[in-house]
């Protein structure tokens, strides 16, 4: 016979108080881990034991769980057990509600603590003078392409990419009121105001477009004023208790952002590897006929394969680039290894962005 509510929730709560103690055992060994880092000074966040923590699972899952809901939860258990050894502080783009605080805690779960930064410069900086131990940046938009400041810090940075994620931006228009109209300015970052643009020009042609430093920072601002709109997360909105007068307005269903972690390498080294890595490159090549095909060769002969092939000028004035090469797998690889000895054989300048887990 079918089982009544409250059996159930008899069952459920019984089940909740094995999943308490177990969560504790788990929690104290994490402790006991910390005591060991402490000792012989190795780091906290280890991102490769975390994803092979979760893969792990994953495969052994039979459902009914899904695979993405496992994911979730255990980046919350892991980051509840990191900050027992001790909560790791993140440098991000702030005020409180961006993509890239949702980006940031999305990555290192919510048990850490917040660096909100006003811009990219100083999110880099909070990383490098220890203000942080951790910055996360977003690197690319799947409407709007690279994020040059991005790259073009990462150049002569001496923080090192320790781990990426991948998040749907969903853009929608917020203010005060629930409807269009009689908004005269619409306030947020460059790059929402470019992947909102078409979108713009249909339904709110007279409006203004003003750039601000964050799409929470228009946010801000929109609540302050009714003739005013902010493009933000549903986050955001909440946080300044804005409506949403448009849902959705990216031109773009599937609009993504890839966010890449960053710090120091005495705050951790480059992860080991976890069997589904990312390794990024930034190198030049002298201007001459054939020098970025030759640049390719040692790709193609050692069989690795190539995911992200990006150019910025060098600002020589001399139409020389920087390329931004993003390879599948770890350097401990041996066919990756080889390949990027030759590589850095051919170029006049190489340097390794970083190593790490590749997002789900
Ligand atoms: C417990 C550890 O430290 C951290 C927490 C982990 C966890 O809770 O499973 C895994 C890796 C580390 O980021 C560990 O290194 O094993």
């Amino acid at each position: 016979m079918a089982k009544t509510l409250s059996e159930l929730r008899v069952l459920i709560d019984s089940v909740d108080q094995e999943l308490l103690t177990a969560l504790n055992r788990r929690a104290a060994l994490a402790n006991e881990v910390g005591e060991l880092k402490r000792h012989d000074g190795s780091p906290v966040f280890r991102p490769e034991r975390e994803a092979q923590v979760i893969h792990g699972l994953q495969s052994a899952n039979q459902g009914p769980l899904k695979d993405s809901s496992l994911a979730l939860i255990w980046r919350e258990i892991m980051s509840a057990c990191r900050a027992l050894e001790a909560p790791q502080r993140v440098a991000y783009l702030g005020p409180k509600g961006t993509y890239s605080e949702e980006a940031a805690l999305r990555f290192f779960g919510s048990s850490i603590q917040h660096v909100p930064c006003t811009n990219f410069d100083e999110v880099f900086h909070a990383a490098t003078s220890g203000a942080a131990e951790f910055g996360v940046i977003p690197v690319e938009n799947s409407t709007e392409g690279v994020v040059t400041r991005s790259l073009d810090l990462l150049l002569n940075s001496p923080l090192h990419i320790v781990g990426e994620i991948s998040l749907l931006v969903r853009h929608h228009l917020l203010r005060t009121q629930a409807s269009l109209e009689g908004i005269e300015v619409v306030l947020a970052h460059p790059q929402a105001l470019a992947q909102c643009q078409h979108w713009l020009t249909t339904h709110l042609p007279h409006a203004e477009r003003r750039a601000v430093s964050s799409n929470a920072e228009g946010a801000r601002l929109a609540a302050g004023n009714p003739a005013w709109a902010g493009i933000a997360s549903e986050r955001a909105g909440a946080e300044f208790g804005l409506h949403i007068a448009a849902q959705a307005i990216q031109d773009e269903a599937f609009n993504r952002t890839r966010f890449v972690m960053v710090c120091l390498p005495a705050v951790m080294p480059a992860p080991e590897a976890s069997g589904k890595d990312c390794t990024s490159l930034v190198v030049s090549v002298p201007n001459r006929p054939g020098a970025v095909h030759d640049m390719l060769v040692p790709l193609k002969q050692h069989g690795v394969s190539m995911t992200r092939f990006e150019s910025r000028p060098a600002r020589s004035g001399q139409w020389e680039y920087f390329f931004y090469i993003d390879l599948q797998g770890h350097p401990s690889e041996p066919h990756v290894a080889a390949a990027l000895q030759d590589l850095r054989g051919i170029c006049a300048f190489y340097k390794v962005l970083g190593t790490y887990p590749l997002a789900d």
